[in-house]
């Protein structure tokens, strides 16, 4: 049995002293027996989100991290760093990315590998853009990133991981995907990891749903059997958060 796994990105959202403010608020709200509880916040946010979440079952997590150990690399974040912080979650390859930043199947590998090799849990972000779903070619796509993601990466390594299905159409626009589709790609997914390893990892590794989730939408999805949580951006940062964490 898998334990749902619940993890809010905050994206480009809240200075320091507001997140202070924001886990304070939130850290009774989302105590849970249900689901493990990760808070993916912008980098510079993170010692401030560790301290304000000390001695809760809130897990703090980066939103991005680059690949290199160190050197001449402006404005990246090594893992050492999020880790020397007590970092355990980092989100790979979110489609805004992709999109904004020119980031790629190859370097979410780079990065999914340079995560596990620090003891870093990757949360590996993949999913399909409108026009591909009207193509018809969503689990072709999505299939192709995560085998590209999963390169190099163990079996035992896979076990430990978090992807993230989240539909480029259902990012931020209230549209969320049906319970139907989510569950195809999801189990599609899982399949693929069953392939790519055996049928032990596919068992083990958790898949979440992102896109639009909302508490009167996560009960219905996390209940599938492929959809093990999910990836939250605007509803994580108000309180209703709790109850997605809380779906059951
Ligand atoms: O991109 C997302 C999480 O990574 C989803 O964002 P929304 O929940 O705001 O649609």
């Amino acid at each position: 049995m898998r334990k749902t796994i619940v993890a809010g990105n905050w994206k480009m959202n809240k200075t320091p002293s507001e997140t202070v403010a924001l886990v304070n608020e939130l850290k009774p709200l989302v105590a849970s027996e249900v689901s493990d509880v990760v808070f993916c916040v912008p980098a510079i946010c993170i010692p401030a989100a560790l301290e304000a979440a000390k001695g809760s079952n809130i897990n703090i997590g980066a939103e991005n991290m680059y690949f290199e150990e160190s050197g001449a690399y402006t404005g990246e974040i090594a893992p050492n760093m999020l880790t020397d912080l007590g970092v355990k979650y980092v989100i790979i390859g979110h489609s805004e990315r992709r999109e904004y930043f020119a980031e790629t199947d190859e370097t979410v590998n780079k990065k999914v590998l340079k995560a596990f090799e620090h003891g870093i849990t990757p949360i590996v972000c993949c999913g399909e853009t409108l026009a591909q779903r009207e193509q018809g070619v969503t689990i072709d796509f999505v299939r192709q990133q995560i085998k590209i993601a999963f390169q190099g990466v163990t079996a035992d390594q896979a076990k430990t991981a978090v992807i993230a299905y989240e539909p480029i159409w259902a990012i931020g626009t209230g549209k969320v995907a049906t319970t139907e589709q989510a569950q195809e790609v999801c189990k599609a997914i899982r399949e693929c990891i069953a392939e790519v390893y055996d049928q032990a990892t596919a068992d083990a590794i958790r898949i979440q749903y992102g896109g639009s989730v909302s508490a009167a939408s996560a009960p219905e999805l996390f209940a599938q059997e492929d959809i093990d949580g999910g990836l939250v951006g605007g509803a994580a940062l108000k309180p209703d958060f709790g109850k997605i964490v809380n779906y059951k």
